[in-house]
């Protein structure tokens, strides 16, 4: 029986809640961390998107507000989904949809309006007020079914109050509509991302497929359905009572009291003013950390009554000690467990986005706990080897374990008496929330949160709160948690002693241009200390081969070096200057190197999260720092997403006719076969970019610009299997092998 699951697929978003039906007070938690109880349809919404149709026909939809490139315009085709099936009845068959869509195991084909019109306008609006009909019905009756037995309980109330009141109302509209806006992102949920691929999986084109099958499916505008979209989000979230968070904009209130300015990172406050153990205070003075920073100030009063937060801070402005000062205390008042026990139980949870993080906030961990000989920290992340580290958390029992998401899960499954220690779990900390919650995640992050116990706090941290997170604060967080949000409306995320530009410069004359710029800031900086972010791990290594062949001082980090060469290379540059650091995205998020004083992307950024964590690598702890960022001119469209931050387009420096004959030089000595999976990477990259990627032919010939620019006459061959992977069996001007 065939299914046409065509464009307009519109998922609800965040205004539905999980599992937040109750009032909380602290006697009254045990209901609210279950991720079992939690809807499948909430996680599908965490994808952003708004779930419309039934009856015969999914539609798929996200709602660009740019200007699409010119390459894109031409194929706005959108793309349709044709399976077997004819009506998506529960969440079971949601879930199953979505999670094909994660796996690629769902066999679609796409077409194009040129091969299938599809209806005509006037019966596709026809058939969308029957669709919003049925959605209209699809909430009431999912509300009846999942919670009409709490009506008459502590549920009842909430719905007839409403949740999208007042002050907090408009905040989350605005917010909401502010990101609708962001296009791109609406969908960036459904795709695995780069730096989690590069840390996860070798196979980086089959999950660039995904991911740009995925884009295309997601790409069509209706702008009418607005009206329906409003009423549906109230609907929503009237039926499932859910509060919005609290925002203490802690930089707005400092201002408006005229005591500091919204960049300042510091406060006046002392740790000492807080009921902190004199051991944890002891260290925090030796650590040389002597007032608070403004999220630690923010946060502290608040976790320590015992809430649950969601926290919000510009980077490099303390957020590891805001977490794991509190998780110290509460195991510091934990009564010890007795040494006979042979799995004492972990007290604190934190968990991190990438490998380089957990080792930094372990080592954070240290530095806090210097003089709490009785309490353990222990680390387990990816690229290790399992058994090593079941056998060194045997050996040395620890209170506070900080791990990668991936790992952790491993742990759950294979560890013997593992899920039991996690039952001591009394704080759980998801730092760089966002970014675990990429839909790579997901999955793990709910596991996980399923395998400790209700009863916790949760503190959720992170320099950037796109609506994903939101929506896990439904599973993670207790409905009365805190959204404090350290970054003052106006400020944008990032730091102003930060100088941003953009450069747009064609792509043949990027490598000439870097080198350019690189020499240039070397020349005005004695202890220069630069990070240049690349799009992908094979790219990252030709950019590094390169700057190598042009001697400049270079070291490389990316998810193709083993873990030991990662940390090895990583504690090098933290203490190094006069170096520059060539990266993938491993180093995006969280990584605290002092003093970098350039912050050089090359390329386009996964997304607007990504181009302000990476330039928080520089300008921490109220240093300055500089930013540039160079596109090609059909990437020039990701800067509009930067528009409320104080990025300005620079003019490009002039290059030297020997700067380019030396530039050219050193790419001839470039192994070849570096260029080959750079090409190739490439490719998988920008496929996976729906304003790029979906004009097939068009990102060929991209791709083969690239390719001339590391030197090569011809575009490297690419294996049959790769190319049928990706989808670009006989895209002209490919080479097969
Ligand atoms: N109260 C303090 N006083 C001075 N320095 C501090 C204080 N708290 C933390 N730091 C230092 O500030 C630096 C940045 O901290 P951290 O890495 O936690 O920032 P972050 O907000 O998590 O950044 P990102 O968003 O990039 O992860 C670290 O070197 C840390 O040791």
């Amino acid at each position: 029986m065939p299914l046409k699951f065509p464009r307009q697929i519109r998922f609800f978003t965040h205004s539905l809640p999980g599992t937040h039906l109750a009032p909380l007070n602290s006697g009254a938690r045990a209901d609210h961390h279950s991720s079992s109880s939690v809807p499948f349809l909430f996680r599908v919404l965490s994808f952003r998107l708004h779930y419309f149709a039934i009856g015969s026909r999914i539609n798929f939809s996200t709602r660009p507000n740019r200007d699409p490139p010119e390459f894109e315009r031409r194929s706005r085709d959108g793309g349709e989904i044709r399976g077997s099936r004819s009506l998506i009845e529960d969440e079971e068959e949601l879930s199953n949809l979505v999670s094909d869509f994660r796996t690629g195991s769902l066999r679609f084909r796409l077409t194009s309006d040129d091969d299938d019109p599809g209806p005509d306008m006037e019966d596709r609006s026809r058939g969308r007020k029957q669709d919003r009909r049925g959605i209209r019905n699809k909430v009431d009756s999912f509300r009846d079914k999942r919670y009409g037995d709490r009506e008459n309980g502590r549920f009842q109330g909430k719905s007839s109050q409403g949740s999208f009141r007042g002050r907090k109302e408009t905040s989350l509209d605005s917010g909401f509509r502010k990101d609708r806006d962001r296009d791109r992102k609406d969908y960036n949920g459904l795709r695995k991302r780069e730096d989690f691929l590069e840390d996860e999986s070798s196979d980086e084109d089959v999950k660039s497929l995904v991911m740009g099958s995925i884009g295309n499916l997601l790409s069509e505008e209706d702008e009418e359905e607005d009206e329906d979209y409003e009423f549906l989000k109230k609907k929503a979230a009237s039926a499932f009572g859910f509060d919005k968070e609290k925002v203490v904009e802690a930089d707005k209130a400092r201002n408006a009291d005229g005591v500091k300015t919204s960049d300042s990172y510091l406060t006046k406050t002392r740790f000492d003013q807080y009921p902190l153990s004199p051991l944890s205070l002891k260290a925090i003075k030796e650590a040389g950390y002597e007032t608070m920073t403004v999220v630690q100030e923010a946060t502290l009063p608040v976790i320590l009554k015992g809430r649950d937060v969601l926290a919000k801070a510009k980077t490099g402005t303390g957020k590891t000690v805001a977490f794991l000062l509190p998780s110290i205390e509460v195991v510091v008042k934990s009564p010890p467990t007795s040494p006979d026990n042979k799995r004492p139980p972990f007290l604190a949870l934190v968990i991190c986005p990438t490998r380089e993080l957990a080792c930094q906030a372990a080592t954070e961990a240290n530095t806090l706990l210097k003089y709490h000989p009785s309490i353990g920290v222990q680390v387990v992340i990816g690229g290790t080897r399992l058994g090593l580290e079941q056998k060194r958390m045997q050996t040395n029992p620890c209170q506070i374990l900080v791990a990668t998401p991936g790992r952790l899960k491993d742990h759950i499954e294979n560890t013997p008496g593992f899920a039991t220690r996690l039952k001591g779990v009394k704080v759980l900390v998801l730092d760089e929330a966002d970014h675990l919650l990429d839909m790579g995640f997901r999955k793990d992050i709910e596991r996980i949160i399923s395998a400790v116990p209700k009863e916790r706090q949760t503190f959720l941290f992170s320099a950037t709160v796109p609506e994903e997170v939101r929506q896990i604060c439904l599973i993670a967080l207790r409905r009365d948690h805190e959204f404090i949000n350290c970054v003052h409306e106006g400020t944008g995320e990032t730091h102003q002693q930060v100088r941003q530009m953009h450069m747009i410069a064609s792509l043949d004359r990027h490598f000439s241009l870097l080198y350019t710029l690189l020499r240039e800031h070397i020349a005005n900086n004695v202890d220069y200390k630069v990070i240049v972010f690349c799009t992908t791990a094979m790219v990252t290594k030709l950019v590094a081969d390169l700057l190598g062949e042009l001697n400049l001082n270079v070291r490389e980090i990316h998810s193709r070096k083993p873990q030991s060469y990662r940390t090895r290379v990583s504690n090098e540059f933290r203490k190094s200057k006069g170096l520059i650091l060539v990266t993938s995205d491993v180093s995006a998020r969280g990584v605290d190197y002092p003093d970098v004083t350039l912050v050089l992307q090359v390329g386009l950024p996964k997304d607007r999260e990504q181009y302000i964590h990476r330039l928080g690598r520089t300008g921490r702890k109220g240093k300055e720092g500089e930013g540039i960022l160079l596109l090609a001119p059909w990437e020039e469209y990701f800067v509009s997403s930067l528009k409320d931050l104080p990025i300005t387009k620079s003019p490009l420096p002039s290059i030297e006719p020997e700067t380019i004959k030396k530039v050219q030089k050193a790419l001839c000595h470039v192994e070849m076969r570096n260029k080959e999976a750079a090409y190739q990477a490439w490719l998988g990259y920008y496929i996976s970019i729906k304003m790029i990627g979906r004009d097939k032919d068009r990102l060929v010939e991209l791709a083969n610009e690239f390719s001339r620019s590391m030197g090569l006459d011809n575009p490297p061959a690419i294996p049959k299997l790769i190319l049928g992977k990706m989808g670009l069996k006989n895209v002209p001007g490919l080479r097969a092998k």
